[in-house]
């Protein structure tokens, strides 16, 4: 059945009446639809038709998740985890209870039998750093064999799988979207509002491998390589950035497929996936220029699919909400 009260309010907000959609939903949500303080909260989060407004928007969510609404549960359960993406104060222990409240939703039931596999101190953060073997010392680059158990690549992979796009970038003359020509990759970003405790408890483990903080880290990016798609040869650094990329972890989430090797031309370095194997590397010299010597590549696959997840880490926190992917 269509929703009346939430089309209404789309239409109105998409003619630039805000204030009326949001009385509009708000008196339906007060009337018991949770879809409604849901579309609120969504609209608060994203910053469009409304101003971003993270506490309104966990007020409007709470709301929904009151009277009963299953994926706003889970994704309150991810924004208290990273504390609505890092800009509030992150509450493992919060979130874990709503996990547990929420056990009758299988999402959330699987979602707590991986976090029972993991040592976690009580914020998350593992108890165990993983050992890695050094493969270059300038620029440094460390292996981690079985970084991810199988199961735990599975489950990234699924998340991935939902938010998967052809890679593409605007061109600049006819402001078009057209195939990305460094990347032909699909990808996706796990943002806040998608970061389960298994993605959260894993972006925290890259943060201890890598001796960053887990505020630093780019959203995870899953990227899937088909027969004939690459990454061809790239520095990670960004032109001009601000908040430079110092650090990359690539995490291959499967192995069995053709090709689709992470290559180091110039340190003559090839790496060999291997599903839950990790490398990290850093993209900077000491003075903090970009190490061209880190250039990279990801070989075609000839066969088969590449599952790869990637998080760039920046030199200072980063605004999850505000950043684009690369
Ligand atoms: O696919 C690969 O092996 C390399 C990926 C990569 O360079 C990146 O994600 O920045
Ligand atoms: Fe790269």
């Amino acid at each position: 059945m269509a929703d009346t009260s939430i089309e209404q309010a789309r239409s109105l907000a998409s003619r630039g009446q805000a204030v009326s959609a949001v009385a509009l939903l708000e008196a339906a949500g007060s009337a018991g639809n949770a879809q409604a303080w849901m579309q609120l909260a969504v609209w608060r989060l994203a910053g469009a038709p409304l101003p971003r407004d993270l506490v309104a928007a966990r007020t409007a969510l709470r709301r929904a998740v009151e009277i009963g609404h299953v994926d706003g549960a889970l994704m309150e359960i991810a924004l208290s985890a990273n504390g609505n993406g890092n800009t509030d104060a992150p509450d493992w222990s919060s979130a874990v209870a709503l996990l547990d409240r929420a056990m009758g939703d299988p999402v959330a039931a699987a979602q707590r039998a991986l976090l029972d596999e993991m040592a976690l101190a009580a914020d998350g953060v593992p108890l165990l750093l993983p050992k890695g073997e050094v493969l270059s010392a300038a620029p440094r680059i460390v292996h981690y064999p079985a970084f991810l158990t199988p199961r735990e690549c599975a489950h990234v992979a699924s998340v991935g799988a939902e938010l998967l796009e052809p890679a593409q970038v605007i061109d600049p003359r006819t402001s078009r979207l057209v195939p990305h020509p460094i990347r032909t990759s699909d990808g996706g970003a796990i943002g806040p509002t998608r970061e389960d405790l298994v993605i959260r408890a894993l972006n925290l483990r890259i943060a201890a491998a890598s001796g960053t903080r887990v505020e630093q880290g780019e959203p995870l990016t899953i990227l899937r390589y088909s027969p004939g798609q690459e990454y061809r040869r790239h520095l990670d650094t960004i032109a001009g950035a601000q908040n430079q990329r110092i650090r990359t972890v690539l995490i291959y989430l499967n192995q069995g497929f053709g090709g689709g090797e992470t290559q180091f031309p110039l340190l003559g370095l090839t790496i060999q996936p291997r599903g839950g194997d990790a490398i990290v590397f850093d993209t900077l010299v000491s003075d903090g220029a970009p190490d061209t010597r880190s250039l990279h590549a990801g070989a075609p696959v000839t066969a088969g699919a590449k599952w790869l997840a990637t998080r760039w880490i920046r030199a200072a926190p980063i605004d999850p909400w505000t950043i684009r992917g690369a």
